[in-house]
């Protein structure tokens, strides 16, 4: 099959786009990883799938697939700001404000003037069973209120450390821990421990967070079926919303990734999370599958 795609980026988070609003795309996991393959494919984080609305009230439905992996997922923040780009550019759609359909969520998009996008991520969610976390067992050390776990990564010869982690969904499971400087951060060796840490069972995306005031911070994740992104919207999120209930940062904060700046804003619990940054097409292109 012959399939044209659009290329983009929200802050070095990459991804393939494909409009199936015409026609359902059923592709397998492995042709989706195939479009995920740097080598072999197109190459991406995540495939984004444009569908037509499957109900009232939402403009499209939007789907979300791990490049590494194949598999679907339920969120992704990068994504949907380009999203709203890509449905304007290519005429799906006149309208600066869309309401999309995620597998668990809707979300609002909204295309601002400096072209910038900002998303209502919905409120976060922090019941363990929700993420799902398997607590049991655990006693947390409690700040502000909020609580931190011991995350036991020792694995045989690996050693005994333990990652304190906060639990929060933003639609997707994340696990944040702070370090006091994010490019010493144990990202390659932590990361995919606390990946697939038997406690999160649909598996987990580590955030490591450096709090560099209480309006900015720097961030890397380490995403579930990724690896380490050079940005992650909904760990950006995660990350903000755990500070913030630790007592660590104030309501809006910028979050400095290694693709560039996101915006986060949140009013505390009961509220949207809201997320602004870039969106960016790089190519078109069409890829024999
Ligand atoms: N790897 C994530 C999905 C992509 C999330 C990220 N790219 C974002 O911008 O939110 C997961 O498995 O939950």
């Amino acid at each position: 099959m012959r399939l044209r795609f659009t290329k983009m980026h929200g802050a070095g988070n990459d991804f393939v786009v494909l409009d199936a609003t015409q026609a359902p795309l059923a592709l397998s996991r492995d042709q989706l990883r195939l479009l995920g393959d740097r080598r072999f494919g197109v190459g991406a984080d995540q495939i984004l799938v444009v569908e037509a609305a499957d109900r009232p009230g939402v403009d499209f439905r939007y789907r979300i697939f791990n490049g590494a992996s194949g598999d679907e997922v339920e969120q992704c923040g990068n994504g949907s700001r380009c999203f709203v780009r890509y449905v304007r550019d290519h005429g799906l759609s006149e309208r600066d404000t869309i309401r999309v359909a995620t597998v668990n969520n809707e979300l609002e998009l909204r295309l601002q003037a400096d072209g910038r996008v900002t998303v209502d991520m919905n409120q976060p969610v922090f019941e363990p069973a929700r993420l799902p976390f398997d607590p049991s067992g655990l006693v947390p050390r409690m700040v502000n209120g909020f609580e931190l776990w011991p995350l036991d990564l020792g694995d045989g010869d690996a050693g005994g450390d333990t990652a304190e982690v906060a639990v929060v969904s933003m639609g997707n499971p994340h696990a944040v821990l702070r370090v006091p400087e994010v490019d010493a951060a144990p990202v390659a060796s932590w990361g995919p421990r606390i990946e697939v840490h038997a406690r999160f069972a649909r598996k987990v995306n580590a955030g490591f967070l450096q709090v560099v005031s209480r309006s900015e911070v720097k961030l890397r994740v380490f995403e579930r079926d990724a690896g380490e992104t050079l940005a992650c919207g909904t760990g950006a999120c995660a990350a903000v919303v755990a500070g913030i209930r630790l007592g660590w940062l104030d309501s809006k904060v910028d979050v400095h990734t290694r693709g560039g700046v996101l915006t986060i804003e949140w009013n505390g619990p009961g509220h949207s999370v809201l997320m602004t940054g870039p969106a960016v097409t790089v190519f078109e292109g069409e890829i024999e599958l």
